[in-house]
């Protein structure tokens, strides 16, 4: 397919994305306009992985942006590689939760994209993938309130072994996001895209992230606080009590006893016809001011955005004795440079 690139809607950790539309498309078989997300060689193995997982689910799932091919192409003397893909013209959750400075979205609204994105997670879990890398970032709005999931650069085979796995301490994906198995065991499955999935639904309906933190404080704090003892990403008071028990399921540490997204598409928070009168039908607009370019943020201090990453200590893996045991080798007062993270970063 022969395309040209329009302007730049958003920025990732790995790539840019920039409108593209089809220069000759006389069967009709691409839409007019798309999204192009295009990466030089140092994002170049996350777009082929996103490529990857993209072919495997297939596009009969509506829940899941489409991939439309990808191609290369040489700009200003640089190899770039390019996926096209299905263009939302809303953006992603998170900024157009960001133009709600604070607010959360209804609760019906709320309702109705968790259902989607169980949908969506039940395909992937279903074709034996994990996303691992579920945030508001990565699930993108359409222009007739629809909302689909997003950036498989992180995603892999649930179970599957990566060369970096077992080498020592793992951050895959954004820390905000992360399950308890994940911070103490390097364990990315099904299991934790639906605690991550609880941390995108507070979000969501408080505007706030589901973990609270001091402005400034060491992310390693956090991961001890999600990887020990018992306390749980906060649930929003004034969320209905269906809410509050879908929440609950999300939030089981212990990911054998968490609900998986099958079950939870049955809970009554999301299993109920919902009136579509909360939201507005919108054309396709393409004309994105500059303000509304979206940048994923580089460092994970950066509240509440954290990057999303793969990181991992570099140093010879060992077991230990406890999880307190564990999570404490976390803590050192070495702060990577993740501004410069491609896939794999020292963390300590
Ligand atoms: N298909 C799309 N339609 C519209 N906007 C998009 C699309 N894909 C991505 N974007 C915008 O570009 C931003 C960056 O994209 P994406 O998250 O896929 O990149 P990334 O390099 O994988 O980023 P990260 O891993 O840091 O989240 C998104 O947050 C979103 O605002």
């Amino acid at each position: 397919m022969e395309w040209v690139r329009g302007e730049t809607i958003g920025y990732g950790t790995f790539s840019t994305v920039s409108l593209a539309t089809p220069t000759s498309n006389v069967s009709g078989a691409y839409p007019q306009v798309m999204a192009v997300k295009s990466a030089d060689s140092h994002g170049a193995s996350s777009l082929a992985n996103e490529k990857w997982v993209l072919d495997n689910l297939g596009d009969d799932c509506d829940e899941i942006v489409r991939c439309y091919g990808e191609d290369r192409t040489v700009e200003n003397g640089e190899e770039m590689h390019n996926l096209l893909l299905e263009y939302a013209s809303r953006g992603s959750l998170a900024s157009h939760l960001k133009k709600l400075n604070g607010e959360g979205l209804p609760e019906s609204t709320v309702r109705r994209h968790t259902g989607s994105v169980l949908r969506g997670l039940r395909h992937i879990h279903a074709k034996g993938f994990a996303h691992c890398d579920l945030k508001l970032g990565n699930i993108l709005l359409f222009g007739n309130g629809a909302v689909k999931i997003a950036d498989f650069g992180l995603a892999k085979r649930a179970g599957e072994v990566t060369a970096s796995d077992g080498e020592g301490v793992q951050i895959r994906g954004t820390p905000l996001y992360m399950a308890p198995e994940s911070v103490n065991e390097n364990e990315y499955g099904s299991e934790a895209d639906v605690w991550a999935l609880g941390c995108a639904v507070v979000e969501m309906f408080s505007g706030e992230t589901a973990w609270s933190f001091k402005e400034g404080s060491h992310f390693m704090s956090l991961l001890i606080r999600i990887g020990v003892g018992d306390e749980l990403p906060r649930i929003p008071e004034d969320l209905s009590e269906q809410g509050k028990d879908f929440l609950s399921k999300c939030f089981v540490k212990d990911p054998k006893k968490r609900w998986t997204a099958e079950m939870l598409l049955n809970h009554p928070f999301v299993a109920v016809d919902l009136d579509h009168d909360d939201f507005e039908e919108e054309e396709v607009v393409v004309q994105w001011k500059t303000e509304d370019v979206f940048a994923s943020p580089r460092c994970p201090f950066e509240f509440p955005d954290w990057v999303s990453t793969l990181s991992d200590s570099g140093t010879q893996y060992h077991p230990f004795e406890s999880l307190e045991e564990r999570v404490a080798t976390l803590t050192t007062d070495f702060i990577p440079d993740w501004s410069v993270t491609n896939n794999w970063v020292i963390v300590r």
